[in-house]
């Protein structure tokens, strides 16, 4: 023990007593080939070539990509001794106690490797040293005390008591993680410890496996705390005293079940050893990697308790034991790898003085003093210089500002809601009739009389007044408010986190769009330009579906009817014919006829057929109707066959009367089914409008399906429905969904035909009897006489609709309280729920296999699986900021969580938005989220804040006029 000998209590072996970054000292010890090993004739496979490098010597040639040299900072022969591994490797840092810096020796590596044997040594060795260095430095008194347990099966138990009941671990502000009720005894002399380490041995878990007859079952930590003063300044006022403790760290093996043979007991043991092991692993990988990255010391005890030794303040070594049997490869690989991630990881140890009471009461003496002047010079100042005006002042100024905000806040609520007046209303129809009193004939007819210049007529007066204000608002207070959402939103990662999200200001901008006010000048200008196309696009989509009924339709026996010519029914397998007709204006009858003259029938196996064909005159109603004149419903497997029909011009009212002048039902021919009466009107809204809403058109796809099903030959049956899937997408799409993301263009669809499982948007398509359907002229007086209280029902319903779906999309939970809050059953409602609809049901969809490429990057960003955890735990921890203890516990006893079980929050965040279909569970759900993120009160959802920014911040792909069109529809 000679080389204790320094005159310094702080400076061992030239180490620096400043705070100090240095890496995890690591060490790579050999144990002999033991009996059993030898009696195996199992080989030596590890050599170490130098004092830091240790050789994979590959006896058996087996092939490896793994490496075959390591580099240490010491590797260890087998005929090392425990002394030399102690010199080299431990002693400088578990001397590092007598310099008031923590330190912490670890013994690591698998089952029999030879940690005990090492550790054991190892704190002798210290324990000598220690007390050597005590008898040398009579100048300091010394206070040494002993403290040990184990973690066993995750438990944590006090080996110097006998018996004692597994202890708590306690999150203490300043020390970090203690545990609780730990015996720590005051040592006397070094027999006084080695009697105490006798009996921790004793009490010490020790089971047999196959490997080691006296295998360790439990990580051992042993505590040794030295605290130490200048004997002359005992007592004195100003003295310090340095403390710190080193910890003996005795791991339980890794071990292998089979390798172990254990079962049981020591199988139950293995799996809490390994499963702390491994957390041990990630937390020194992660460490490894750079501090910045989540460290999971909080996944086990043993981590828990050994914060500080892992890249935190304590100086620390860890020595790696290994058998270099070949039997114990991959055992010992594993044992390297982590010591090769341990040597990366860096630790920040300093010296702990601690000050006397009687110099604590001194310096704090002071302070109070200099506080105490500071004040006594503060009120004078204030009385001279007058500054309780000043404050005065500001409070008048604040009070003005929130005199302000509330005007602004009413002058556009104002503004919106003239608008939305105006908007519901509509020009000719607002003296006679209320926005649920239209039917969508007459809704979809306004929303495409109404002009951008009327819109802008009310707008602008009211838009410039309000930034005009805005303006001069800002300019005066911009600071003071600024510096209000500082105080509101203190800037780190958890607020950031909720911030982001969840700020109203931010999560709408994001999600929905820029400010409102913003946006009614762009809206207005776009109206007009936007309003054409949106007819196009959602014709093309509606016509679009409307083929593929008549495709299913029989043929008619005018020339027209039969496009193709020829049944598709003798279509090979995988072919596939697509028919395109573009309608630029009236075509003529002939021209039309019989456009294809051509069979697709002859078509090869993975052959098709596309065919466009341009009209320009307007197409007689022969033409147009049963355009492919046959029924898919013999089609081969896999064989589909799609028509599209593009139209862009007004057709003659005679051509939109017998569009669909068969039904569907015809696919079987079945003649006495409900004919498709689907009528154009001269007004392209309105055109969409019936089509949308028609229920026969509804009923001809359900027909359309419910023929197939009773086809003999499912495969056709799947074919058919196939081609229904691109129409009841269009459908959907149209009816509950941005229609020109969908279908304005061809290439914005992807479809996986593979995949039936379509998205259910719900009620409408459930199939109708023919009595309840057959007739759309009784849907429309139906429509009309839509009341307010049907809007409550549709609401409900809607309201339900949407919950599943954040549910089955994994939508964030704010997002969802957001809406949730905000849906209060006004029919001004019906907007927001729609674009909510419309969204789910794309980010639906983009699930079930159809991708829509222009979709809401936030949906598809935002709903994961993984993002929804992540966003719960994220809430649990504002559990502690946003609820006292008892709210807290009065929660868990609500939602049913047991108070006494661990990550109570976390499982009370887990439960929230889970039960669908309970509407309590969802308003409870609602108030606790917008509890925990600031939202305000339930009920006062900020919809104002909504109004119509709902428009997203790309107006390419949904404009605001095609938003009301889509709302017209339903
Ligand atoms: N370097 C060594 N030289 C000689 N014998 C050794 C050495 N290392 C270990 N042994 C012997 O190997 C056996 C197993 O050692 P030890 O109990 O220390 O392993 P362990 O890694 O602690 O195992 P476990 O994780 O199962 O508790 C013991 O009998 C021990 O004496």
């Amino acid at each position: 023990m000679g080389s204790i000998s320094g005159d310094s209590t702080v400076d061992l072996d030239g180490q620096d007593s400043n705070a100090h970054e240095e890496k995890i000292f690591v060490a790579v010890r050999l144990r002999p080939l033991n009996e059993r090993e030898l009696s195996k004739n199992d080989v030596s496979e590890w050599e170490c070539i130098n004092s830091t490098t240790i050789l994979f010597k590959n006896t058996l040639q087996e092939r490896t990509m793994l490496p075959t040299a390591y580099t240490f900072d010491r590797v260890f022969r087998s005929d090392a001794s425990t002394k030399q591994v102690y010199e080299e490797a431990a002693k400088k840092i578990a001397l590092s106690v007598l310099s008031g810096m923590n330190s912490t020796i670890f013994a690591y590596g698998q089952t029999s490797s030879g940690k005990t044997y090492t550790m054991s040594g190892i704190t002798e060795y210290t324990i000598a040293d220690i007390y050597d260095y005590i008898n040398m430095h009579r100048e300091r008194e010394f206070v040494l005390k002993f403290s040990a347990m184990e973690i066993y099966n995750e438990s944590v138990r006090d080996l110097l008591v006998l018996d004692g009941a597994p202890l708590r671990l306690l999150d203490d502000p300043e020390r970090g993680t203690v545990v609780d009720k730990l015996t720590e005894v005051t040592l006397t002399d070094s027999n006084h410890l080695h009697e105490l380490l006798s009996v921790c041995e004793a009490q010490r878990q020790i089971g047999e496996t196959t490997l080691n007859e006296l295998s360790s079952r439990s990580h051992q930590i042993l505590r040794l705390t030295v605290e130490s003063e200048t004997r002359e300044y005992v007592g004195a006022e100003n003295t310090s005293t340095l403390t710190a403790s080193v910890n003996f760290v005795d791991l339980a093996g890794s071990e292998r079940a089979s390798q172990t043979l254990s079962a049981g007991t020591r199988l139950k043991e293995g799996c809490h050893i390994n499963r702390s092991l491994l957390t041990l692993g990630t937390v020194i990988r992660k460490l490894s990697k750079g501090r910045n990255a989540h460290i999971p010391y909080r996944d086990s005890k043993l981590t828990r308790i050994l914060q500080n030794s892992l890249g935190g303040n304590a100086r620390t070594a860890i020595i790696c034991t290994m058998s270099p049997a070949h039997g114990h490869l991959e055992q010992s690989r594993n044992t390297l790898l982590f010591a090769s991630c341990a040597k990366q990881v860096s630790t920040n140890a300093q010296v702990n003085v601690v000050m006397s009471e009687k110099a604590l009461v001194k310096q704090l003496q002071k302070e109070l003093a200099r506080l105490e002047n500071e004040l006594r010079s503060l009120s004078s100042l204030a009385n001279s210089c007058g500054s309780s005006s000043a404050l005065k002042e500001k409070e008048l100024l604040i009070e003005k500002m929130d005199k302000e905000i509330r005007e602004l806040t009413h002058q556009r609520d104002l503004a919106q809601s003239r608008v939305e007046d105006m908007l519901r209303s509509g020009g000719e129809y607002q003296a006679s009739k209320s926005w649920v009193e239209m039917n969508n004939h007459e809704k979809a007819s306004w929303a495409s009389e109404y002009s951008a210049s009327e819109a802008s007529e009310i707008i602008d007066p009211l838009r410039s007044d309000v930034a005009s204000r805005t303006s001069h608002f800002s300019e005066r207070y911009e600071g003071a408010i600024s510096s209000r959402i500082e105080d509101q939103f203190p800037e780190n990662n958890e607020e950031q986190f909720l911030s982001d999200d969840t700020s109203p200001r931010l999560y709408i901008d994001k999600y929905f769009g820029p400010d409102p006010c913003q946006g009614w000048e762009k809206i207005a200008q776009e109206n007009n330009k936007n309003f054409e196309d949106n007819c196009k696009e959602v014709q093309c989509i509606e016509i679009d579906f409307t083929k593929q009924n008549v495709i299913s339709s029989a043929p008619s026996p005018q020339k027209g009817d039969n496009v193709s010519g020829q049944s598709p029914c003798s279509l090979d397998n995988d072919a596939y014919f697509t028919k395109r007709e573009t309608i630029s204006s009236a075509p003529s009858p002939q021209k039309g006829d019989n456009v294809s003259g051509q069979s697709p029938c002859s078509l090869d196996n993975d052959a098709y057929f596309t065919k466009r064909e341009t009209i320009s005159s307007a197409p007689s109603p022969q033409k147009r109707d049963n355009v492919s004149g046959q029924s898919p419903c013999s089609l081969d497997n896999d064989a589909y066959f799609t028509k599209r029909e593009t139209i862009s011009s007004a057709p003659s009212p005679q051509k939109r009367d017998n569009v669909s002048e068969q039904s569907p039902c015809s696919l079987d021919n079945d003649s006495s089914e409900p004919s498709v009466n689907v009528a154009r009107s001269q007004s392209c809204a309105a055109i969409l409008t019936t089509l949308m809403k028609s229920p026969s058109s509804e009923e001809a796809e359900e027909s359309e399906n419910t023929s197939q099903d009773e086809a003999d030959n499912q495969e056709k049956v799947s074919n058919v429905e196939k081609v229904a899937s691109i129409g009841n997408l269009c459908r959907e799409d149209s009816q509950n969904s941005d229609s020109s993301d969908c279908l304005n263009d061809e290439d914005q669809i992807i479809m996986t035909f593979g995949d039936s499982d379509r998205f259910d948007m719900g009620d409408e398509k459930t199939p109708k009897k023919p009595e309840e359907t057959a007739d759309v002229d009784s849907d429309k007086t139906q429509d009309t006489k839509q009341s307010a209280s049907d809007w409550q029902a549709e609401f409900e319903r809607q309201k339900r609709k949407i919950i599943e779906l954040w549910d089955a999309c994994h939508i964030p939970l704010v997002h969802r309280t957001y809406f949730f809050l905000l849906f209060k059953g006004d029919p001004s409602d019906a907007v927001y729920m729609e674009v909510e609809l419309r969204r789910l049901s794309f980010l639906k969809n983009s699930i079930h296999g159809v991708r829509v490429v222009k979709d809401d990057q936030y949906y598809t960003q935002a709903s994961s699986a993984k993002a929804l955890n992540r966003e719960r735990e994220m809430l649990s921890k504002r559990m502690l900021k946003k609820y006292s203890v008892k709210e807290r516990e009065a929660l868990y006893e609500k939602w049913g969580i047991d108070v006494k079980s661990k990550q109570r929050r976390l499982q009370l965040c887990r439960r929230l938005w889970t039960d669908t279909t309970n509407m309590e569970h969802m308003n409870e759900s609602a108030s606790i989220v917008a509890k925990l993120v600031g939202f305000k009160e339930p009920g006062q959802a900020p919809k104002e804040m909504f109004g119509l920014s709902i428009l997203p911040a790309n107006s390419r792909s949904f404009s605001w006029r095609r938003m009301v069109t889509g709302c017209l529809t339903n």
